[in-house]
């Protein structure tokens, strides 16, 4: 008797700023073989017109909510959300930014209904969305709002995880944000995550100082010596695995990654740089704490590249695959 093939995850898919690289990463993404049934909530004739300019096939088939049973590269479902006017590439217009939004609303209920069983995102132009008078501050802002959810940025290789404490903020308002209840929250969510989506039983967290040198003993800021030691040590009381604060300069040596599991830096330009600079093509940026998996690339809108046909898909690919084995692991421990 023939065994069935098992169902593959219905994995929903934003190609962000239309104007950016990210229709033509969707288009090289859907000839991948991926153990997903992929569904693309996008304009149909803006990929079409991405698929042209790269020079490939793809077939593409309006979503019916079925799944597939085996990868079918060169093929891709469409959830087609309309833009309106048509794109430019290298040139985001605002006009565009309620599009993007929809997009962006349509993954996330979806998921939420699932009618989608995980959301892989493409990048998008934030000061496009902002210039059309909309508030935006990122992606993982909106999932969080959305969902009403505490979320914790973090960007993962296969060699280093970086979670932040603070993610899209001006430099100047950084210091202010980071108080004991937030950062509190933040390493609950990065601990039970490492747990629940990594696998990693007692996960070893490295927190960062905000300071140069961890705030130099107090005088070089006092942060580290009013709200992270005396947490850390609270925290190490209930018996999370927690490092630091280290300063920031010298935490990503090797010799200090033998020690950790996950580093949490405090800002965004504390942490990132050292992921892209290592390994831009095989980062991953993911949110913790959503009630759905969601997945991104580490890169944004390329707009020197849109249009070209050129924009490396690599990350949104490895997006991709974490999307599909971080489903995976959930459902083993659901079984
Ligand atoms: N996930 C997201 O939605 C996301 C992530 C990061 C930045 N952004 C947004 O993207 C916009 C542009 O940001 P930016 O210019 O700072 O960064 P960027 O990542 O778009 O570009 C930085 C450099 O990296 C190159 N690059 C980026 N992606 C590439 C790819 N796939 N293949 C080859 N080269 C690639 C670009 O050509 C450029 O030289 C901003 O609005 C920013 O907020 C969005
Ligand atoms: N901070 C991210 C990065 O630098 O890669 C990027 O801006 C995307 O963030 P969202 O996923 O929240 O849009």
């Amino acid at each position: 008797m023939a065994v069935p093939r098992p169902v593959l995850p219905r994995l929903a898919v934003t190609a962000g700023e239309p104007a950016g690289v990210g229709p033509e990463l969707v288009v090289k993404l859907a000839h991948q073989a991926l153990s997903a049934t992929l569904v693309a909530i996008v304009d149909r004739d803006l990929l079409a017109r991405a698929a042209a300019r790269c020079g490939v096939a793809l077939v593409l088939q309006d979503d019916d909510g079925s799944v597939d049973t085996q990868p079918r590269p060169g093929l891709l479902r469409i959830r087609h959300m309309p833009l309106g006017a048509p794109e430019r590439p290298g040139q985001p217009d605002p006009r565009h930014a309620a599009y993007v939004i929809a997009t962006l609303a349509e993954a996330a209920d979806g998921c939420m209904a699932r009618r989608y069983d995980a959301l892989v995102t493409a990048p998008l132009q934030k000061s496009s969305i902002n210039d059309a008078g909309i508030a935006f501050r990122g992606h993982t802002e909106f999932f969080a709002e959305r969902t009403h959810a505490d979320v914790v940025m973090m960007l993962a290789s296969p060699e280093l995880r970086v979670a932040l404490a603070t993610t899209h903020l001006p430099l100047a308002a950084v210091p202010a944000a980071i108080t004991t209840p937030s950062l509190e929250r933040t390493l609950r969510i990065v601990h039970g995550d490492m747990i629940a989506k990594f696998g990693i039983a007692r996960p070893r967290i490295a927190v960062l100082g905000l300071n140069p040198h961890a705030g130099e003993g107090g005088h070089l800021g006092r942060e580290e010596k009013d709200i992270i030691i005396p947490l850390l040590e609270r925290l190490r009381g209930e018996g999370l695995d927690l490092r630091g604060p280290l300063p920031a300069d010298t935490a990503f040596v090797p010799a200090q990654r033998a020690h950790y599991d996950a580093v949490l830096a405090m800002y965004h330009d504390q942490g990132l740089p050292v992921l892209k600079s290592e390994a831009f093509d095989r980062t991953v940026n993911l949110t913790l704490g959503l009630p759905f998996i969601r997945t991104s690339v580490d890169h944004g809108t390329a707009l020197d590249l849109a249009g070209s046909g050129r924009a490396d898909p690599s990350s949104l690919i490895v997006a991709a695959r974490m999307a599909i084995e971080l489903l995976a692991r959930r459902d083993a421990a659901l079984r």
